[in-house]
C-alpha cells in the first residue's frame, strides 16, 4: 500500500491564490468602504474588474466556431470523503472559470467549499508540485486562469450551488481536458483544521 501524501488545506486568501486565479471578494468594501466607484444613485459601491473573464482561443483562425460564454448554474452534491482523495484534475486551457456560491435554501446557510488547483508543469500535465488546497467561505468566488488545472468543485457540507462562467465551443479537447492520476499516488486533502 503506497504512502498517502498528505495536503493541509489552508483558508483562501487573494495573496496564498494568486498564481492560480483570483479571489472574488466583497469584503474588501467592509475594510475600505470608499473603494470602488459610487452606482445605483449613490445607494451601491461598484467594484469594476474583479477579475478577467479570458478567452484565449484564437479565434478566426480554427474552423471551429467561435467559444461563447458559458454562464451556468452547478448544484453540487456534498463530498463527505476525509480526508479528501485528490483522484483527477482538469483544466479549461482557453478560458477562466469563475464559480461564485449562491445562497442556498438550507436554513444553515451557504458552507464553505474546496478548491484544489495546481499549476502546468513542463511536461504540459499538472506540476504536482505546486498542488494546494483552499477553503473558501461562502462569501467568496474564484475564477480559475486559464489553462490552471483543478479538482473539479467540491462542496464540502451539504448540497452547494454555484453560479459559473466559461467560454466554451462544445469541442471537449478545447473546453476541457481531464487527468486521472495514477492509481498509486494517493493525495488527501487533510480538512481538520476546518470543522463545519
Ligand atoms: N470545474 C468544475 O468543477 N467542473 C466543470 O469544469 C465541469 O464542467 O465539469
Amino acid at each position: 500500500m503506497e504512502e498517502a501524501i498528505r495536503l493541509p488545506a489552508q483558508h483562501l486568501t487573494p495573496a496564498a491564490y494568486a498564481p492560480f486565479g483570483r479571489v472574488i471578494d466583497a469584503s474588501a468594501l467592509t475594510q475600505t468602504p470608499e473603494a470602488g466607484i459610487s452606482a445605483n444613485q449613490n445607494t451601491a459601491r461598484r467594484l469594476n474588474a474583479v477579475s478577467p473573464l479570458t478567452n484565449l482561443r484564437p479565434e478566426g483562425k480554427t474552423e471551429r466556431e467561435p467559444a461563447q460564454p458559458n454562464l451556468c448554474l452547478f448544484r453540487c452534491s456534498p463530498r463527505a470523503e476525509r480526508p479528501f482523495p485528490v483522484r483527477l484534475l482538469e483544466r479549461h486551457p482557453f478560458s477562466t472559470q469563475m464559480f461564485m456560491p449562491i445562497a442556498g435554501p438550507s436554513p444553515k446557510g451557504t458552507p464553505d467549499y474546496l478548491v484544489i488547483v495546481a499549476e502546468n508543469g513542463t511536461d504540459d500535465r499538472p506540476n504536482l508540485n505546486s498542488l494546494k488546497a483552499f477553503v473558501a467561505r461562502p462569501w467568496q468566488g474564484i475564477t480559475y486562469h486559464p489553462g490552471i488545472w483543478h479538482h473539479p468543485m467540491v462542496a464540502l457540507h451539504q448540497t452547494t450551488d454555484f453560479l459559473s462562467l466559461v467560454w466554451e465551443n462544445s469541442h471537449d479537447n478545447e473546453d476541457c481536458n481531464v487527468v486521472q492520476l495514477p492509481a498509486d499516488l494517493i493525495i488527501q486533502v487533510d480538512l481538520s483544521d476546518f470543522s463545519r
